[in-house]
């Protein structure tokens, strides 16, 4: 077991760009905001909830998903979500996270975008200050429903323009393709927004290519199927777009059989910006630091490809130039001080 790339990956400082703040609900988080709120729970207790994380699809993971939230009512309820998940990733020495939430989800509920993203932020806000990770918000829409369900969020949306800081796209792929969402993805870009959709994780590899050309955007969330496609690979390496690769995730969802087969390390190969993320940690078995470990331990990762994966993750973040520069910096100083 290369036990020195496995501490190099616990040590190294790492930013989070694909992270579904809803998806890192852990069962016993559920039970206890179930109590609180006097929410009925369909399952009988932790055990028995956990065991309903066996998933062969994305849609059986995601009627799970929409289930376990609906414990989220108060603003405190999302501030002690965002607040566990910020102090599990310290340690895994996370320094910056981008992360999605599904306002829909919540609104339907009659859980106002105020109780939301105030709880969000105040928890995004108290980590920054006591421990030290930076932050960007991504509301996400969800591509199940309509796009006018979405245009009417973004307007929604618009008393809190200051702090939120791009827009995403999830939830059932397959029927879903990013050209239903032309209208709102324009709209949002010419109102100045970061844009990253979910494509190619079940879908595709003409999703990736709406989500390109269509949806002009910014990052693509997962997309393993452009790989079925010589000329989307290329496109995808020439513009440099950032990869936001989930392997635990991958795993659990049956996008992928075993880790051994998982496509990252034919991704670097082919000059793609993949990075690492948990996607929905409380669901898919590991938080950041889980899914480097796993990598490490299924595929003959390289330091230089694990210096790579961090690498990318620091330059497709949302960040400014100066702290981009500042964190690459610290990932090198780690990496040179193991070197041998
Ligand atoms: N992996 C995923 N794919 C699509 N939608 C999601 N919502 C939360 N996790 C998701
Ligand atoms: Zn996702």
């Amino acid at each position: 077991m290369p036990h020195s790339l496995l501490s190099l990956a616990e040590r190294m400082p790492k930013a989070e760009l694909h992270l579904h703040i809803e998806g890192s609900l852990e069962p016993e988080l559920v039970f206890q905001l179930a109590e609180r709120n006097q929410v009925k729970l369909a399952y009988a207790d932790i055990d028995s909830l956990r065991a309903a994380y066996a998933f062969s699809n994305l849609q059986d993971f995601l009627d799970v998903y929409y289930a376990g939230m609906s414990v989220l009512l108060t603003e405190q309820d999302f501030f002690d979500l965002t607040w566990a998940y910020l102090t599990r990733v310290q340690q895994d020495n996370v320094v910056h996270v981008e992360i999605f939430f599904d306002p829909q989800a919540h609104l339907e509920r009659g859980v106002g975008l105020d109780v939301q993203i105030g709880g969000i932020r105040r928890a995004l806000e108290q980590g920054k200050r006591e421990l030290g990770i930076s932050f960007r918000l991504i509301l996400s829409f969800l591509r199940h429903l309509s796009e006018d369900s979405a245009l009417e969020t973004l307007e929604l949306a618009q008393p809190f323009a200051e702090q939120i800081d791009g827009f995403g796209l999830d939830s059932s792929e397959r029927g879903h393709p990013p050209s239903k969402f032309a209208r709102v993805f324009a709209r949002c870009q010419q109102l100045g927004y970061k844009i990253t959709v979910h494509a190619g994780e079940e879908g595709p590899p003409e999703y990736v290519w709406e989500a390109l050309d269509l949806l002009k955007v910014d990052r693509i969330d997962h997309g393993n199927r452009a790989l079925e496609d010589d000329a989307l690979v290329r496109r995808l390496a020439a513009d440099g777009l950032t990869l936001t690769v989930c392997p635990l995730s991958n795993l659990k969802l049956c996008v992928v059989d075993d880790l051994r087969q998982h496509p990252i390390l034919r991704m670097l190969d082919l000059g793609l910006k993949a990075t690492v993320n948990s996607d929905d940690p409380a669901y898919f078995g590991g938080y950041i630091g889980d899914n480097y470990r796993a990598l490490i331990e299924h595929l003959p990762l390289t330091r230089e490809q694990l210096y790579q994966l961090g690498r990318n993750a620091f330059e497709g973040a949302w960040l400014d130039e100066p702290s981009k520069q500042r964190h690459l910096q610290r990932l090198e100083q780690v990496f040179a001080e193991t070197s041998n």
